[in-house]
């Protein structure tokens, strides 16, 4: 599928017809039309309701299929150095993600494949894999830091992810994850290394413009919830919205911290309790779910589906694309593991990675098909959008409008 660096010039209006459009939260009760202009959807009207002779010029885009928001992937860490097969052997073999950890690899062993790439080695291993994301309908990627875990390092993977948006057709929203495992220079020191988040990399990054968010992985093999904490108030203190890694191997209460601090999300919570779905839900935390580690770690413990359903708490999906516990670059792929291993509805895991995904990112105007919204797009060649949390199958994507160009 031919990618253009920018959305194709379009002067004329875009008229799709006969659409089945999921909008981001449901699937519209009949057959509509759908205008795009100016990078906006400036008409959304039923087939019944419309007249094309209403419009002066148009460039017809076809019919039928399916349309939904661009897909939004909410959580990925696309910016790495190195491989981790060897240690997915390893754990294959009975040695769990903890020990390895412990051991000093796992998240560590990226790092230093990651500070001994250059940012332009580290641009052309995450652009095609970026470019696997966009080939499935991704719009819109959250990238997030977190293998450099010292100044210059972090801010070099935030720079590449900034320089990943500016040449691909897709909106990179960027995360700081300074607080996402110890460095070995800080071994005996875990509260200096806080100091240095909250001192040295959260002020560089925001003023430097480098990161959309800030986030940290709560867990007893990363840090505290009074360290996360600290993190957050410096995040905060500059304006950088929060988001955690919570609960994904223990219940620690990360996430009805980050939620009092009005987390944008909690990301995995497979050991989320009700004390944190409440939480969750007062702050309109989005719960992000993401499958691909659950699958890839092999792990037992599923997220609280049904209490976050009841609590009306949002659900997000995303890949978690990563080396280690998630080497996974095919968002409709998670649609499916959503609902086949955690029982997300398809119109769930769609919502997911539409509408939710976008609020997660803190980003309303995104992942959603209304009038005035931002005209990321995409059409599948597909019967109803269950199909595409039903079927694992590549090539279903007709049509992707990124920003109202036809980009894919
Ligand atoms: N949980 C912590 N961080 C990543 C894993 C990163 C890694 O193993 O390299 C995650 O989202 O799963
Ligand atoms: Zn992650």
């Amino acid at each position: 599928m031919p990618l253009t660096s920018r959305p194709t010039e379009m002067t004329s209006p875009l008229l799709w017809r006969d659409l089945c459009v999921f909008d981001g939260h449901q699937t519209l009760p009949e057959p509509m039309a759908v205008v795009v202009a100016d990078g906006r959807i400036v008409q959304l009207t039923p087939m019944t309701a419309f007249d094309a002779s209403d419009l002066e010029h148009y460039q017809d885009m076809g019919s039928g299929g399916v349309m939904t928001p661009g897909l939004v992937d909410c959580h990925t860490h696309l910016v790495f150095g190195g491989s981790r097969a060897d240690e997915y052997e390893a754990r294959l073999e009975g040695v769990s993600y903890e020990e390895i950890a412990r051991r000093g690899g796992g998240i560590l062993s990226t790092v230093n494949a990651t500070r001994s790439a250059t940012e332009d080695e580290l641009y052309a291993t995450a652009k095609p894999r970026l470019e696997a994301l966009i080939a499935d309908g991704v719009t819109t990627v959250e990238i997030k830091s977190g293998y450099g875990l010292d100044v210059d390092n972090e801010l070099k993977m935030l720079r590449v992810a900034r320089r990943l948006g500016e040449n691909l057709p897709v909106r990179v929203m960027t995360t700081l994850l300074g607080a996402h495992a110890l460095p070995p220079e800080y071994r005996d020191n875990s509260d200096g290394y806080i100091d240095l988040v909250c001192d040295e990399m959260i002020p560089r990054a925001a003023s430097e413009g480098l990161a959309d968010a800030v986030d940290v992985f709560c867990e007893k093999i990363a840090f505290s919830v009074a360290q996360c904490e600290r993190v957050f108030r410096a995040a905060l203190a500059h304006g950088l919205p929060i988001k955690a890694h919570a609960e994904q191997l223990s219940n620690l209460g990360g996430t009805a911290m980050a939620a009092g601090l009005g987390a944008l999300s909690a990301d995995h919570i497979e050991y989320l309790d009700a004390h944190g779905i409440d939480a969750m839900r007062k702050a309109g935390s989005v719960a992000v779910i993401l499958p691909g580690a659950f699958l890839t770690l092999r792990e037992t413990q599923r997220p609280p589906i049904a209490g976050l359903r009841e609590a009306g708490v949002p659900m997000a999906v995303a890949t978690d694309a990563n080396p280690g516990s998630s080497p996974m670059f095919m968002p409709t792929l998670m649609l499916n593991l959503a609902c086949t291993l955690f029982q997300l509805t398809p119109r769930e895991a769609l919502s997911g990675m539409t509408a939710n995904a976008a609020s997660a990112l803190g980003q309303p105007s995104l992942g959603r098909i209304q009038e005035g919204a931002p005209a990321d797009l995409c059409v599948w060649d597909i019967h109803s959008p269950a199909e595409l949390a039903y079927a694992v199958q590549p090539g279903r994507l007709r049509q992707r409008i990124f920003h109202g160009g036809l980009s894919a």
